[in-house]
């Protein structure tokens, strides 16, 4: 399996060499030249497994570069003790038809950790097979969840240093703190004045500095991501689409090809793109329901055709959804199109030069076939939160009640799992709020109050955070962030 750009401008590459790179140096992103596809009776043999068989299967049929022995040391590294549960992903049915898919058992309490307990691994293995003796530099930009989950991830790794940054002003309570409390003699973590917009623009140029990427092979290193712009973040998640509808057919609630529908809570469009993955490689799914917050920069595309960056920038209670400029919608556009790279080229030149592009009516009705799309305010999250409590006794983070909500607008056929991005204790002002009308301005007050309410164990990753000290306070511009790269190294 080879791995092209989006942009059709680089040489194709095999995965280790597109992990490694994280992104395509001229600017587009790697996406495999071709999806494996799985038929029914595939499905039905490995529908029985757990989590790592089913990790291995489909790893073994994108990474064809490395041998069983390497993708099952790869897999088994990623997923045991560091989970809280043997299943890794549960799937709790909470109504009728509707299902919630609880993807933050991991270390940090985000679904990132999906991804992020592996990449490191699958970095290790692929600068092992390029072949390279630099160091790599990784660099971060976060909303909240992935920043915390990649500095667990990499810490104290050999040959890898990680940069994070993310928006000063734009991240849970909890989340800042997880980060600025984290150890590791090779970690960074950088506030910024700005949006998680501006931090991710900021990392994506240096990426394409080229000047910059030559001072810093002179001094021995080169650069990575561990944002789903890196391929080796996005096909990790893959596996749970697999995981949780395998969970439906062992449960006697579908038969196996039955289709059901994905509800997920989007930002920068790597959890649904791994989605549709899982359905071009055979997972017998109706449709994906891509769900917006007031940042509804994606909903508004997917309903209209015209993706628009020209707009405010909220800060939400749901701020892992905080993006305007979302990644992977290039590489889903891609896909969509047939791989026509020139069509993308020329859609994202527009989007650097005006804010905004059009796609044409074929595209449109190709995306509207697989994906509908809508959104929820700031009052019909917390109204989630509350109902779905009331009525149910679960509780919701403020992603995945935007999910939720979504899947409301929709009376679509079959069951529909919801992707449960995050734990709710790393939100819980505002879920406390949802719940009782309180404003409790102390985060870990409000973290007793919810558990003493609730009853819902406190997350681990949240426990005792309060106590931890904070041993990364830097805050700067984000016309800074080049000078602290270029400072980083020795
Ligand atoms: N929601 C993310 C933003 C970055 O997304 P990624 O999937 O590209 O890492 C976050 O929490 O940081």
């Amino acid at each position: 399996m080879k791995y092209i750009s989006t942009r059709g401008n680089y040489k194709k590459v095999n995965s280790a060499e597109a992990i490694k790179l994280g992104m395509v140096p001229e600017g587009g992103l790697f996406v495999p030249e071709s999806i494996p596809k799985l038929n029914l009776e595939d499905l039905k043999n490995i529908s029985k497994e757990n989590y790592q068989e089913i990790a291995k299967k489909i790893l073994s049929l994108f990474l064809t570069d490395f041998d069983s022995k390497e993708i099952s040391e790869i897999v088994n590294n990623s997923y045991g003790e560091n989970f809280d549960t043997k299943d890794v992903t549960p799937l709790v049915k909470i109504k009728d038809n509707l299902y919630i898919l609880e993807l933050w058992h991991g270390p940090t309490a985000a679904f990132k950790d999906m991804a992020l307990q592996m990449l490191p691994h699958l970095m290790l293995k692929s600068k092992e097979k390029v072949g390279t003796d630099k160091t790599t530099l990784i660099l971060v930009a976060t909303s909240g969840d992935t920043g915390k989950a990649a500095l667990e991830g990499f810490k104290d790794i050999d040959g890898i240093e990680i940069i994070v940054f993310f928006p000063e002003e734009g991240v849970s309570k909890v989340q800042e703190l997880q980060m600025r409390t984290t150890t590791g003699i090779n970690t960074k973590v950088i506030g910024i004045n700005g949006n998680f917009d501006d931090c991710q623009t900021g990392v994506k140029n240096i990426f394409s500095d080229k000047i910059l990427a030559t001072e810093l092979a002179k001094k021995g290193y080169e650069l990575s991501s561990a944002n789903s712009i890196n391929w080796g973040r996005l096909l990790p998640q893959i596996i749970y689409y697999f995981k949780a509808y395998f969970e439906l057919v062992n449960n006697d609630k579908i038969k196996i090809g039955e289709k059901v529908n994905f509800s997920v809570p989007t930002g920068n469009f790597g959890n649904i793109l791994a989605g549709y993955y899982a359905k071009e490689i055979g997972l017998p799914v109706n449709k994906f329901i891509c769900a917006s917050n007031k940042n509804k920069v994606l909903s508004d595309f997917i309903n209209t055709g015209e993706y628009n960056k020209n707009r405010d920038f909220y800060k939400t209670m749901s701020p892992s959804m905080d993006i305007l400029i979302s990644s992977n919608l290039e590489r889903f556009l891609f896909e969509i199109t047939g791989h026509n790279s020139e069509k993308i080229d020329n859609w994202y030149k527009e989007l650097n030069k005006t804010g905004k592009f059009n796609v044409d009516d074929e595209t449109k009705n190709k995306i509207n076939k697989i994906m509908v799309a809508g959104f929820a305010s700031e009052d019909e999250t917390e109204e989630t939160i509350s109902k779905i409590y009331s009525e149910t006794n679960y509780l919701l983070d403020t992603h995945t009640a935007v999910g939720v909500k979504v899947v409301n607008n929709y009376n679509l056929d079959g069951k529909t799992i919801v992707d449960s991005t995050a734990n709710p204790y790393k939100f819980t002002g505002n879920v406390l709020k949802a719940l009782t009308g309180e404003s409790e301005k102390d985060e870990f007050v409000a973290i007793d109050k919810l558990n003493e309410k609730t009853k819902v164990e406190i997350h681990r990753a949240v426990k005792g955070l309060d106590k931890k000290e904070i041993l990364h306070n830097e805050t700067i511009r984000k016309d800074e962030m080049k000078d602290v790269v270029v400072k980083s190294v020795k």
